[in-house]
């Protein structure tokens, strides 16, 4: 996948909060074969010690940081927390997240907007947390976002893709937008299916962190991303109603 002039190899995305140790972020890290994590500023420089173990434990995995705004509720915040970000992981990244409702987390997508805008004119490159409307996706693009990055079902939520045919229309609407799958993604299957529809990367936190084995799930992820991944470049059958013999017959056994 190429984003923003950088190609990155593997299509898995890993957050990396919610993990029961540093020790079993690690591996599941590596276990993943991801080369980018997202990690929160607001969670890293809660306690400043803290912070600075765990952001040498993610600079020796050798991987590329897209800081969050994770828990920004205004445009202000998300904004002013992107900033500090840049300083702190230099990286004019970001994965932008205004949200609009504490029930299902979704986007406030005219924030998002509003917020995208003021980021990309400062320089940014954002990767916007939003919805499946194509209409807020022209909005982000024109921006100056050059990725897009649609939930799957509510963060933490792990309900899969709530709305395969909104994503499906996203993917057909922009052919040349890279596409990716953020949040609520609960199981291997879940991720395989965003590759189906033509995502070019998905982007999983809760499932892997909180399962009983982090590490053996983030495995099971990268194999059902590069499997999803492989079966859209291998053109899948359109599915019928009616059946189809598998099994063509021609003309009639020769019964003695
Ligand atoms: C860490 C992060 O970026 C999350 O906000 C992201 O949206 C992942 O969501 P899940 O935890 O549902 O995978």
């Amino acid at each position: 996948m190429l984003v923003y002039g950088t190609a990155l190899h593997s299509r898995l995305l890993l957050g990396t909060a919610l993990y029961p140790s540093p020790d079993v972020l690690a591996d599941a890290v590596r276990a993943s074969g991801t080369e980018l994590v997202t990690v929160s500023l607001r969670r890293e420089s809660a306690g400043m010690r803290a912070g600075q173990a765990f952001w040498t434990l993610i600079q020796g995995l050798g991987v590329r940081v897209l800081p969050n705004t994770a828990g920004c509720h205004s445009v202000r915040e998300a904004v002013t927390t992107a900033q500090m970000a840049r300083e702190v992981f230099a990286t004019d990244w970001v994965k932008l997240e205004v949200i609009g409702e504490g029930d299902t987390l979704a986007p406030d997508v005219f924030g998002l907007v509003e917020a995208a805008r003021i980021l990309t004119d400062d320089g940014f490159k954002v990767f916007p947390y939003t919805t499946e409307d194509l209409v807020v996706a022209e909005r982000l693009l024109r921006a100056g976002c050059e990725v897009l990055m649609p939930w799957g079902a509510p963060i933490g939520s792990g309900k899969g893709l709530n709305n395969p045919f909104g994503l499906r229309a996203m993917r057909a609407h922009f052919p040349d937008v890279p596409l990716v799958v953020d949040a609520g993604i609960g199981l291997p299957s879940h991720a395989a299916a965003a590759m189906e529809l033509g995502y070019d990367a998905v982007l999983i936190n809760t499932a892997v962190a909180q399962a009983g084995d982090p590490a053996a799930m983030a495995h099971a992820f990268r194999l059902a991303v590069e499997a999803g991944y492989a079966a859209r470049l291998a053109d899948p059958m359109e599915p019928r109603d009616m059946a189809s013999p598998s099994t063509p017959v021609l003309g009639q056994a020769m019964l003695a």
